[in-house]
């Protein structure tokens, strides 16, 4: 079939965790066609309904030649729409494959094609200290930026426990999340351009108490938010979205608070196997419910055996947000409910609908916070000691 392309564009201009990020919330259908001035074979990536499923570069496929792919910054890139490929070669969720990837890049460990020959000085990018992560971010809507402001380096950006009234976006320059812990700070990841600072919940009470410490690695400068646009526009979305959002950053809380525990606390892992506990059957698995009663448990694999990444309670969603890619249940994590744990099915589907007619803003909004809920639990899964 000849190609049909959908979508080019140059990767010094886009980056390719940029591009497969939007291929994805796209659900797209084809081959990302990768071409490089310093090699004469392309790469490639498949897409089936914005997953990833399989990859080529050189010699290597599948999980190896996607993390390869991360090297390829510079050149330029083509979405065939006409080459689908189905088999699903690899397992892993997109937002593992990024920061996989981007870990990889950052430690050395895959190779930047082309760099060795440039003299041209790499854009600034602090190292990342080991088994802290960099949080992938969407695109920014930037015409909400009303005002701007410039921290210098090793500045509190904002302090944990103090009330905060303002959201806002990394413009420039890198940031260290931080939460305060009985073994002193711990560095929860690191965000840069895009990144948002600041609670949801901020919109609809005007003020929240911050969860977590921000401090500058560089000079940053920041993009704030106008509020009142964001506000306007939670007024009105439908109640079952809005939880949604601010579910979601019920779940950003919680994760943060059980990766802080597993830091303290010499006993890493909760639960070494679920045989005999009583798992939440979702029964189908596309649906998304609401807890209307009791409370949850919701574990994941690491790689010591299962451990606890959130406790869900009334109001919460549980279940399969078709937009969003947390890492979490159903496929990815089991609920281990309450005897009195009684849930409500929400309208999945209005939910879907009114979500991609959403403005950029929101749904920015909502895969970053997603981003952080999915890089916070791949490093709760990993921080396995033997006990
Ligand atoms: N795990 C995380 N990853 C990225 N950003 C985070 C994380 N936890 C908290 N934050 C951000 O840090 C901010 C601290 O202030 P807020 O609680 O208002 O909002 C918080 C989030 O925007």
């Amino acid at each position: 079939m000849k190609p049909s392309i959908a979508l080019k564009g140059q990767l010094d201009f886009v980056s390719l965790a940029q591009v497969i990020q939007f291929l994805s919330s796209n659900s797209s259908n084809g081959a990302l066609v990768l071409k490089s001035p310093y090699i004469n074979q392309p790469g490639v990536i498949c897409f089936n309904k914005g997953i990833i499923t399989n990859a080529f570069c050189g010699d290597l496929q599948g999980i190896d030649a996607a993390y390869s792919l991360f090297g390829w910054t510079e050149g330029e890139f083509e979405f065939d729409v006409n080459r689908v490929e189905t088999e699903r070669v690899i397992t892993q969720s997109l937002m593992e494959i990024i920061m996989e990837g981007a870990r990889m890049l950052d430690e050395g460990r895959i190779q930047e094609l082309g760099a060795e020959n440039q003299d041209i000085a790499k854009p600034f990018r602090p190292h990342l200290e080991e088994g802290v992560n960099f949080i992938p971010s969407p695109d920014v809507d930037y015409s909400y930026v009303v005002e701007e402001e410039i921290f210098s380096p090793g500045q509190n950006i904002v302090e944990e426990g103090n009330h905060g009234n303002w959201i806002c976006v990394i413009l420039d320059g890198y940031a260290d999340v931080i939460k305060d812990t009985k073994k002193g700070p711990f560095t929860l990841c690191r965000i840069g351009p895009g990144a948002l600072i600041g609670d949801i919940a901020i919109v609809l009470k005007k003020e929240n108490v911050r969860r977590a410490s921000v401090i500058s690695v560089d000079e940053v400068t920041l993009g704030v938010l106008d509020l009142e646009r964001i506000h306007r526009e939670l007024a009105l979305m439908s109640r079952s979205l809005r939880g949604v959002l601010l579910g979601l950053n019920r779940r950003l809380a919680e994760v943060n608070h059980n990766l802080s525990r597993l830091h303290v606390s010499d006993k890493t892992y909760d639960i070494k196997s679920l045989s005999g506990r009583d798992v939440f059957d979702f029964n189908r698995s596309d649906k998304l419910f609401t807890i209307t009663q009791g409370w949850a448990s919701l574990v994941a694999k690491g790689s010591q055996g299962y451990v606890k990444v959130a406790e869900m309670e009334h109001g919460d969603f549980v279940g399969r947000v078709p937009f969003l890619d947390l890492g979490h249940e159903p496929s990815q994590a089991v609920l281990l409910p309450s005897e009195d744990f009684a849930v409500e099915e929400l309208p999945t589907e209005d939910i879907v609908a009114e979500y991609e007619n959403s403005s950029n803003m929101i749904q920015c909004i909502a895969s970053y916070i997603s981003n952080c809920v999915a890089a916070t639990t791949m490093q709760i899964r990993g921080t396995g000691k033997n006990d």
